[in-house]
């Protein structure tokens, strides 16, 4: 059986996308177990199928790495809204919407000689009640809450965009961390009966934000969509920046602008083609 793909990235978070509107894909998580593993398949941090929806104008399904299915991503939604857009898949329109496992989400797309260039997500409204999150935490909120891991005391600010993110201030430069030893720790915490997605996060003289993620179900990412803008909001908890003003995220594979309102949180990026194939599975 041949399936058709599209290699893309936004700020480095690549995946492998299927468009479902004219092919089948047959078991997605063994599939994105088997092409994110560079040497054998194709490397990337999951896969992402693009399908027909009754309340949108497609629907989003992301398989991390290991399989598991997330509930939503930042990087791959503006990729969608892209895919969409390039393939002639939107009547021309740059107001698209993409339902996924946590709601459907608008899109404003920014198109330059036929090409979407960039897009600004409404990604809804971060939740904060700790047991939506899910974290096993009592309280209206975990903002600069002690955790230990590997005997060390952290402070977390935890916030769901529809997946869950632990984010972490600290002074020490984020490129310093071995992730590699710490990033499991984290996910698998018994705090998080979901695993969690976390953030090591520095404030930088300027106000913006750098950032490093470890993520559920993919390992260090070059950039997280959803992590991003739950950093965005952790920042404006912990006094580091303010809501209704943009706050940019420095990630390894590239900027997004974060902006943090008392009814959603929206966020800013680009998304890039890379490469077509055709796999036999
Ligand atoms: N690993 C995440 C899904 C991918 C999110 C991320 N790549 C983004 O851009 O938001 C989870 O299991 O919740």
């Amino acid at each position: 059986m041949k399936l058709a793909f599209t290699k893309m990235h936004g700020c480095g978070n690549n995946y492998i996308y299927f468009n479902c509107f004219d092919q089948t894909v047959p078991d997605p998580e063994s599939l994105s177990i088997k092409l994110s593993e560079p040497h054998f398949g194709i490397g990337g941090d999951g896969i992402i199928l693009i399908s027909p929806s009754d309340k949108a104008d497609a629907q989003m399904r992301i398989f991390n790495a290991d399989g598991s299915e997330g509930k939503m991503c930042g990087n791959g939604i503006r990729c969608v809204g892209k895919y969409l857009y390039d393939n002639d898949m939107t009547d021309g329109r740059t107001t698209i919407t993409i339902d996924t496992l946590s709601g459907v989400k608008t899109l404003e797309l920014t198109v330059k000689d036929g090409k979407m260039q960039s897009a600004r997500v409404d990604m809804g409204a971060a939740i904060l009640a700790p047991r939506e999150i899910p974290v096993d935490m009592d309280g209206e909120n975990v903002i600069s809450a002690p955790i230990v891991v590997d005997e060390k005391v952290y402070h977390m600010t935890c916030v769901s965009m529809g997946n869950p993110h632990c984010v972490i201030f600290q002074k020490e430069d984020v490129d310093d961390l071995d992730l590699t030893r710490i990033g499991p720790k984290f996910e698998h915490h018994p705090l998080f009966p979901e695993r969690v997605n976390t953030e090591f996060v520095n404030v930088l003289p300027d106000g913006s934000l750098k950032m490093r993620v470890w993520e559920r179900g993919s390992g260090e990412t070059w950039a997280c969509g959803t992590g991003s803008c739950a950093t965005g909001v952790a920042a404006c908890l912990n006094g580091f920046a303010n809501k209704n003003e943009d706050i940019v995220v420095h990630l390894r594979g590239g900027d997004l602008t974060i902006r943090y309102t008392d009814e959603t949180v929206f966020m800013t990026g680009a998304a890039t083609t890379v490469f077509k194939g055709e796999i036999e599975i």
